[in-house]
Parts: structure tokens; C-alpha cells; sequence
């Protein structure tokens, strides 16, 4: 790949150096921020705190032009520039995005505070280097999306409805793990709430005058559990009943389950017919009323873009990643998230990161490790190369356009696809 007219390579060297000494300057703030996030845990569209805490923090730095309540309540937006070029060139707008929300009961088990802190810290130090170095080839814009709603709901589902990713050319954010991963193979979900309604009665004195809801609740469990053995392997089903009745001595009247389906593509089309039967089923076998509520949105698979991924391998590598080469780990299913969706309107990446633990997510461990000052080196570590990452896209002509055409090109092949799957409903379903 070609290096900007007469920006040599030493110069785009100059650049990285200059976006890590940035971060490297802000550490301790970058710190502070992700811990304050951390220890107000709170769950999906309630991240108040943790908006106001990052809103502050970008507008305590100079230069951003920040709005709280970006588009939805929790949601913040801060942009800089347009910097450098000359004025009436294009303008190459780079996003950054920060997720903050936690799990309910766990805290940060995801490591979400993390997440926020790389997207702070990258487009902090794509800042810094293009400030100080006035001779920017191209036109730039850094773009901070706070997004929040990553573990229920999908704020950037909504964001993206409501126009937010407009104008951006690329987009950077970044996962905890296990391990440095370019790419896990996240997954399509569609999230389902299912609602029995029954009628209470007496468990021992007149239990036939009851129509057990728990009883429809049980008997869907079991149905989804046996039609796990008929799902291809990377498919995924899995569920919890939140309410069972309130006590042995009365039939509950009332169930409720929650349920996700999972594919490694976007069409959940047959996996959710199949589910619903299995729902439906165990009201008639109950006589109970049952409401099947499909989430408002559901999330797509991560399409990738293999060039921005390679840059990012070379740029982490040289900050001493290891990146996993465990086919095991690379190949299975690593749930799901809301970039999926994003990965399909604006090209970008979704790595994975090393936290210093080996704690798995969404375990109390995980939360623990999250917060402590040992994950701090590889945040900042994974900041530094997503926005190394950016500092290629901007220096190195065509590459841009090279992301964008990859990018054009497996949209129209996952929409070819699509359209050759079978129509959704009765006739994919077996008898
Ligand atoms: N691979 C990303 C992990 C983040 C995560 O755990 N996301 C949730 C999203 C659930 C959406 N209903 C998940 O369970 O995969």
C-alpha cells in the first residue's frame, strides 16, 4: 500500500509514535473515567451516570463540541474539527464508540467501562497527533458516539434509525476477552419474551379449578431444549423463566420466560419459527394465554472488513499483541452485539482484547478484573492501535477507498444471500 504523497513511511511512524505518547499523557484520567464508570454499575438505557461522567469528561477536554442526550436519553455525542487539508476538500469523518452499560446483578462483568475508555482514549490521541502535527493531508473529523444499551435492546439500532452514523466513513470500538482477537465471529440474536397467563387457584384444596402458567413455562423450556439437538451447531438457544409463581400453595397464574436466538447470519427467520412453536405448543397443552413479544430490534451478525483488520493486526503487533491463533477460540460463537448492525451501514472493526485476566465474561471474576488497575495496560494498549488503525486510513491514499469497496462488496454478497434463503415461517419449519 502507498504512503501520502510525500508522507513517507518514517512520517506515518512519526504519527503512531505521537497518537501513543497522547494516550500515554492521559492515562490517569483515562483511568479515573473507566473506574467512576465502573462503580456505578447500571444496566441497559440507564446509563446516566456513566453519560453524564463521560459528557463531562469530554467537555472538559479543549476542543470538543459535545452533546449530552445524543438521540436518545443516555446517548452523547462529541465531535472535533474539521482539521487540516484545505478547505472545500472531503471531509474523512472517523468514529469512535464508547459503550458503557453493565449487567444486571454483576456489574461490569462484560467490561463495558473498558469499552468506553478505548473509544475515549483513541479519538483522544487521533486528536493529539493531528493537532500537533499541521500538516494533515487530509480533512479530518473525529467523531465520539457514546452508544449505550449493548447487553438489552441495541442502542445503536436505535442511533443508527435515528441517523447518527450518517457521514461517518469508518468506525473503531473494541471488546474484553480473553484473549487479542481481530475477529470473533459474533452472532445474529433476536431477543423473545414470552408471557403465560393462567388462573390462580388453591394447589391442594381445588387444583383442578387452576391452569397452570409455571406448568406452560416448564413444558416450553422443555420443548426448546429438545429442539436444541435439531439446530445446526453454531446455532444457539438458551433462556431463563423469570417468574415461576409466587407461592407452592397457589397455581401460578402467571410466567414468564426470556429467551435469545442465535445464528451466524442474519436471518433468524427459521430459528425464531421454530421457537415460536415450541412456545405456542405448551399453551395449548396448558390452556393457558400466551403473549410472544419479539425484541424491537434484532442484531446482525459483524460483517468484516478483512483491510481494516490487517492494519489493526500489524499495528497491534507492533505494540506487542499476541494475537490468539487457537482455531477453537477464533471459530466459535462469541455472542452477539449491536456493532453487528452498525458493521453493515459503516465500515469498521471490532476486536477483541486481552484484559490481563483470565476470567471469563460475564462472570463476577470478570467484573473484578474489569475494574482493576492490571487491565488498564492492555485498554490502553488496544486505544493506541485502533487509532494507529486511523492514522493508516487517513496517511495511506486509496486505503479509504479500499475499505469502502470491501466494505460495498459484502454488504451486496450478505443481501444476495438473504434473498436466496428461504421465505420465513410455516414452510422452513418441519412437520
Ligand atoms: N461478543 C460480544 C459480547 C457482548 C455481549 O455479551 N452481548 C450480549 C448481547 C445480548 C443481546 N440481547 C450477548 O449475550 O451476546
Amino acid at each position: 500500500m502507498a504512503i501520502a504523497g510525500d508522507m513517507g513511511r518514517e512520517n506515518l511512524n512519526t504519527w503512531k509514535n505521537k497518537v501513543n505518547h497522547c494516550i500515554d499523557e492521559a492515562k490517569e484520567k483515562l483511568f479515573l473515567l473507566s473506574k467512576d464508570i465502573w462503580s456505578s454499575p447500571e444496566i441497559a438505557y440507564e446509563e446516566k451516570l456513566a453519560h453524564d461522567r463521560l459528557v463531562r469528561f469530554f467537555s472538559e477536554e479543549k476542543g470538543w463540541q459535545v452533546e449530552s442526550h445524543y438521540k436518545l436519553d443516555t446517548a452523547f455525542r462529541a465531535t472535533w474539527g474539521p482539521f487540516g487539508g484545505k478547505d472545500g476538500d472531503n471531509v474523512v469523518n472517523v468514529g469512535f464508540l464508547c459503550e458503557y452499560d453493565a449487567l444486571p446483578g454483576i456489574g461490569h462483568a462484560c467490561g463495558h467501562n473498558l469499552i468506553a475508555e478505548v473509544g475515549a482514549a483513541a479519538a483522544i490521541g487521533l486528536k493529539g497527533v493531528l493537532e500537533s502535527e499541521s500538516n494533515s493531508p487530509v480533512r479530518v473529523k473525529v467523531t465520539v458516539l457514546g452508544t449505550p444499551a449493548e447487553e438489552d435492546g441495541g442502542g445503536k439500532i436505535d442511533l443508527i434509525l435515528a441517523g447518527a452514523f450518517e457521514g461517518m466513513d469508518v468506525v473503531f470500538m473494541a471488546h474484553p476477552s480473553q484473549e487479542d482477537a481481530v475477529y470473533l465471529p459474533d452472532m445474529a440474536v433476536h431477543d423473545v419474551n414470552v408471557k403465560y397467563h393462567g388462573k390462580a387457584s388453591h394447589a391442594a384444596a381445588y387444583p383442578w379449578e387452576g391452569v397452570n402458567a409455571l406448568d406452560a413455562a416448564v413444558i416450553a423450556y422443555n420443548n426448546l431444549s429438545a429442539l436444541r439437538q435439531q439446530l445446526k451447531p453454531d446455532w444457539r438457544l438458551h433462556g431463563i423463566i423469570k417468574h415461576g409463581g409466587l407461592k407452592p400453595n397457589i397455581i401460578p397464574a402467571y410466567s414468564e420466560l426470556e429467551f435469545y436466538l442465535r445464528t451466524p447470519n442474519r436471518d433468524l427467520s427459521c430459528l425464531r419459527a421454530k421457537a415460536e412453536m415450541c412456545f405456542r405448543s405448551a399453551a395449548m397443552a396448558t390452556g393457558c394465554q400466551v403473549d410472544i413479544m419479539f425484541a424491537k430490534h434484532e442484531y446482525h451478525n459483524i460483517l468484516r472488513n478483512t483491510t481494516l483488520d490487517q492494519l489493526y493486526e500489524e499495528n497491534g503487533r507492533t505494540l506487542g499483541m499476541q494475537f490468539t491463533t487457537d482455531q477453537n477460540v477464533l471459530n466459535t460463537p462469541s455472542g452477539s452485539t449491536d456493532f453487528g448492525n452498525v458493521s453493515y451501514v459503516v465500515p469498521g472493526i471490532h476486536p477483541y482484547f486481552y484484559i490481563g485476566s483470565d476470567a471469563l465474561n460475564h462472570t463476577e471474576e470478570y467484573t473484578a478484573a474489569s475494574g482493576a488497575e492490571e487491565a488498564q495496560f492492555y485498554t490502553l494498549r488496544t486505544a493506541k492501535a485502533l487509532a494507529m488503525t486511523a492514522v493508516d486510513v487517513l496517511l495511506r491514499p486509496d486505503l479509504l477507498k479500499e475499505v469502502k469497496e470491501e466494505f460495498a462488496q459484502g454488504v451486496f454478497c450478505e443481501q444476495a444471500v438473504s434473498k436466496s434463503a428461504p421465505p420465513a415461517g410455516a414452510a422452513s419449519v418441519p412437520h
